[in-house]
């Protein structure tokens, strides 16, 4: 995304996602006020601000779930925005996994529901499986796996729709803190194979350095993005040089103070 002082606009069709001129009211309560974004291919976008601020608004329009106010243009790869699209997988903090089916079952689901082929989707599995460290789990029910394997399992339902865009609404913020380190580490691998484009919401400033491309802050209601901040680590990350990197506190006293942590 590029901050609303950015004059990236020429190229606003190129990126992945494209927001230009993005409300939102509910009844008297206006919650988003002019977002101008454009988010790259590939990229991997974390977004953070106080809370009610709209963040989990923003993802739920780009997700087709909630409609903006009149007036915005909003792009997905280029095309306008057309409500749900087969394109956009999300993740929310709760797993909607079904309790009656086993892990893989339930991933399989979601292409079941869309007519991929039996083939098709078995050959996803194998691949998918394996990447989210599930493949010993794959017969179990959700009510037999802990809750990082869950958050897994749910990363697995929509990506085995193959998205082009992953939305991810806090998808560890349920989950202890060692646990969600884990998944934050092995998110990064998953999306370094992958390189599909990324929107994450986090409340947590390291976790959004350390995945992250760009972070965008936005202000309190109603809502505008505030900052826009590059991280320029390098990558591939290693969670240990990453964090002993001198830019990584420079990022966090940065963003700390945009946020009014002190
Ligand atoms: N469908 C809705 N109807 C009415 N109000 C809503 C609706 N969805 C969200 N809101 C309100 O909009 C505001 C922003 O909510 P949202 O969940 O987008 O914020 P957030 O920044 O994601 O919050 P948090 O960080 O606490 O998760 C809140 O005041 C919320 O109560």
């Amino acid at each position: 995304m590029t901050s609303q002082a950015d004059p990236a606009d020429a190229q606003a069709s190129a990126g992945a996602i494209s927001i230009r001129g993005l409300s939102k009211t509910f009844g008297a309560l206006k919650v988003l006020d002019d977002i101008n974004c454009t988010i790259g291919e590939a990229e991997f976008v974390s977004t953070l601000g106080p809370s009610g601020c709209g963040k989990s608004t923003i993802l739920r329009i780009i997700a087709g779930l909630v409609e903006p106010d009149a007036g915005a243009e909003l792009r997905l790869l280029g095309e306008p925005f057309g409500g749900q699209s087969d394109q956009v997988g999300v993740v929310f903090q709760t797993h909607n996994m079904l309790p009656w089916l086993t892990v893989e079952k339930n991933i399989r689901l979601n292409c079941e529901v869309r007519g991929v082929a039996r083939a098709e989707i078995t050959r996803r599995v194998e691949e998918i499986l394996p990447v989210l460290k599930l493949e010993g789990f794959r017969e179990k029910y959700p009510h037999q796996i802990s809750g990082g394997m869950k958050q897994r399992a749910a990363l697995g339902q929509t990506l085995i729709a193959q998205p082009k865009v992953l939305l991810l609404d806090e998808p560890f913020g349920a989950l202890d803190a060692l646990t969600r380190d884990q998944l934050n580490v092995e998110l990064l691998r998953l999306w370094q194979k992958i390189r599909k484009t990324v929107v994450l919401i986090t409340h947590s400033i390291s976790e959004a350095i350390f995945l992250s491309d760009r972070v965008l802050v936005m202000s309190d209601r109603p809502s505008r993005v505030v900052s826009d901040v590059r991280i320029d680590l390098p990558r591939p990350r290693d969670p240990k040089a990453t964090r002993e990197d001198p830019r990584f506190g420079q990022y966090v006293t940065q963003l700390s103070a945009l946020m009014g942590v002190h």
